[in-house]
């Protein structure tokens, strides 16, 4: 059933900083609980310039707060209703609209500490105003019990915080319905569209564009939504998208959001009925919330006015996101009014679409609405005129000198207030298969970050445990829900029928385990006669899984180290081989240059012996030189011998006198016969045949007297 629904506005004016009590500037506006019109002092001070006739205008809203209340309150009052119409199927908008430096991100996001500094003295960063998810320290994650999670919150928590508490408390302790929620984070910086966590977690400087699908209406292609199961894992999320988030430094705001931003929630409700109709067994709830923190209208005369600005030389401002994704928007004018450029832009064609549809309101016509003129209206579009509980929170400045500023502001509130939403729960009757086949999305989902994880190598063995957890918990609270609210006469035919359903997500992990597992069809229904075995069940065999993956996860880590040390002793190796073949090399050198002295010698040779041959033989020599040659070295050794004779001769006369009959061994002594011969022939003939030798010796002496001496 849908109603009709105005767009809920309420008025917010922050309290006078700093600089603007030095300055003597003053709270101007007289704030009631639903209006704000100007104080009659100051109405007065206009009707004397011609500047106000008649009595001042008042503002209606449906709330006003005054600058000393706080965040809590406003949530309490305008925000509450529609973050736990959400838990219903409602989808809800909730977002700030206001000039620049009036409270929006403070309303939203909160904050570390009011900035009452005058902006144009120095900037004393550590009281700096800054988004509190960007000071935020540390988190200590406690996934398990979000509950008591050690969070470092900011000192005043904005919207979106107690948005969280409140939605989180809820789903913690309901029995009736199983949520499961998921989020994302986007911004438009100069009409453009970047995700501020993407898969990874990370900011990928990646333009989005916005598409039209007929069903699904206006939506960010490729925008990525992260299952979240506790306030701990949002608010790291948040944290990362603050830290991706463009902000800088202005006359207006020293940390001044330079873009829009969008914090989505997507919220999915199961309650299971206690029916016996299979066709509608339980009903899903499903909506969509939305933060909003615009980014503020600004002056051009304001922008110059910063301090600090810096003018480049080449003034062509850039178009796209910076490459660094943590750097704030540099302070140089022409990117500063660029980017005023683009924020006054898009707010005015939001202001264009809030003026149609009041304007649709009231006439009652099928009247054009311009959502297609910029990306923030067509993203918005079922928030301002759709199905959808929307509130928006105007922020102004008190003061004289921002008094038409505000003006403005209160004249959108003004026209929004009379915008009429068609809003609907986005209920749905399921049948069981349909629950299934949404967890079994979730629980893809999870399959699929843990993969990714685990592929970038960023899961730690704690992180992996966490996301494990949640996983059984999800496989858990679905066989619960199905078994608990299943009467015991039909439990049989319920169980096949889960069975049969939950095989899908089984044979995933017979997909990962392999075929070695196969459930049986006996088996299964005993398995189900005990509640909550399937999942156990289910639970284990996700434990062996990923004790398994660990387990092959270590393996490659150590082959990896078995590898790297491979490496580094086959480097060594080589090196060693180098050295030898070095060595090697150095010998063989050596050995050549020995090779080429043989070589050159043998040539040498060869040349010589060609030499030789060449020259006359030796064959040639004359016969007669050689006669003569031979003749002269025979007389030079009959010389000697005969010499030799006539010593011993003398010798042996000596002792045959001694003796007479020793003489053939005196002989022997010359060496002239062997000793046999000796021994055998009669001296006498011994002596005749010797004495011949020496006759026919004579006969070529010519010069040497052979005669021998007595
Ligand atoms: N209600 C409030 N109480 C105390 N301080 C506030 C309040 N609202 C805003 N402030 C302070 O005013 C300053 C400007 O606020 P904030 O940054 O939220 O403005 P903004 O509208 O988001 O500006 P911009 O559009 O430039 O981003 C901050 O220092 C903030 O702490």
């Amino acid at each position: 059933m849908s109603r009709n629904e105005n767009i809920h506005v309420s008025l917010r004016f922050r309290p006078l900083n700093m600089r603007e009590i030095d300055e003597n500037e003053n709270n101007i506006w007289q704030v009631n609980k639903n209006s704000v019109v100007l104080k009659q002092e100051w109405a007065q001070v206009f009707q004397e310039s011609k500047k106000l006739t008649g009595a001042p205008k008042c503002y209606n809203y449906n709330y006003c707060f005054t600058s000393k209340d706080s965040n809590l309150l406003v949530y309490e009052t305008v925000a509450k209703r529609v973050v736990r119409a959400s838990l219903d199927g409602y989808n809800g908008t909730i977002f700030a609209y206001g000039q620049t430096g009036s409270g929006k991100t403070y309303t939203m996001m909160g904050s570390e500490g009011a900035d009452h500094e005058p902006i144009s003295k120095p900037i004393r960063k550590e009281r700096r105003s800054v988004s509190p998810f960007r000071q935020m320290k540390p988190i200590v994650k406690d996934m398990a019990s979000p509950r008591q999670s050690k969070l470092e919150l900011p000192k005043e928590k904005g919207i979106i915080i107690f948005a969280l508490e409140d939605l989180f408390e809820t789903v913690s302790v309901s029995n009736e319905k199983t949520y499961y929620l998921t989020c994302s984070y986007l911004e438009i910086y100069n009409e453009q569209v970047y995700d501020l966590i993407s898969e990874t977690g990370g900011f990928k400087n990646e333009v989005l564009s916005v598409n039209e699908d007929p069903a699904r209406g206006f939506y960010v292609k490729g925008l990525s939504e992260h299952v979240v199961g506790s306030i701990v894992e949002v608010l790291t999320f948040i944290e990362k998208g603050e830290a991706n988030r463009k902000y800088a430094v202005t006359s207006m705001n020293h940390n001044s959001s330079r873009s829009h931003t969008i914090f989505r929630l997507n919220v999915t409700s199961v309650r299971v009925l206690d029916t016996q109709d299979e066709e509608e067994s339980s009903i899903t709830t499903e909506s969509v919330l939305n933060f909003v923190d615009l980014a503020g209208s600004e002056r051009v005369s304001n922008l110059q006015d910063t301090p600090m600005l810096s003018k480049p030389p080449s003034s062509k401002p850039p178009e796209g996101r910076p490459r660094s994704s943590r750097m704030k928007s540099s302070n140089n004018l022409d990117t500063l009014l660029n980017e005023g450029k683009h924020i006054n832009t898009s707010l005015f064609y939001l202001c264009q679409v809030i003026n149609r549809l009041s304007e649709k309101n009231t006439a009652k016509n099928d009247m054009h609405i311009p959502y297609r003129n910029s990306n923030l209206t067509k993203i918005l579009r079922s928030s301002l005129g759709g199905n959808s509980l929307t509130c928006i929170i105007c922020t102004g400045t008190p003061t004289l000198a921002q008094f038409e500023m505000t003006l403005s502001t209160l004249r959108f509130g003004g026209t929004a207030r009379t915008i009429t939403n068609r809003v609907e729960a986005n209920i749905r009757n399921n049948k069981n298969a349909e629950i299934l086949q949404a967890y079994q999305r979730d629980i893809d989902v999870l399959r699929q970050q843990i993969q990714l994880a685990q592929d970038n190598g960023k899961l730690k063995a704690e992180e992996m445990e966490t996301m494990q957890k949640q996983l059984e918990e999800r496989i858990l609270k679905l066989t619960h829900m199905i078994l608990n609210k299943t009467s015991k006469e039909h439990s049989k035919k319920v169980y096949e029928n889960v069975w049969s359903i939950t095989s899908g997500i089984l044979n995933i992990d017979k997909r990962l385990i392999g075929e070695s597992k196969d459930f049986k069809v006996e088996e299964k229904i005993v398995k189900f006669d005990s509640k909550g075995v399937l999942a156990i069940e289910r639970m284990k065999m996700m434990n062996a899984i990923f004790k398994e993956k660990d387990k092959n996860i270590q393996n490659l880590m150590e082959s990896k180290q078995f590898l790297i040390d491979s490496k580094v002793n086959l480097k060594n190796e080589l090196k060693k081989a180098i050295e030898l073949s070095r060595q090697i090399s150095d010998k063989a050198q050596k050995y050549k240059q020995k090779f080429d002295k043989e070589k050159a010698f043998r040539k040498y040779l060869d040349m010589k012996l060609k030499i030789l041959e060449n020259q006359e033989g030796v064959e040639k020599f004359p016969l007669c030189k050689i006669e003569a040659l031979e003749k002269f070295y025979l007389q030079a050794i009959d010389t000697v011998k005969e010499l030799q004779v006539r010593l011993n001769y003398k010798q042996i006369q000596e002792i045959s006198n001694d003796s007479g009959k020793s003489y053939h061994k005196m002989w022997a002594m010359m060496g002239i016969e062997p000793i046999e011969r000796l021994e055998e022939s009669s001296s006498e003939e011994f002596i005749q045949t010797d004495a011949s030798f020496y006759a026919a010796r004579r006969n070529h002496e010519d010069t040497i007297d052979l005669s021998i001496d007595a």
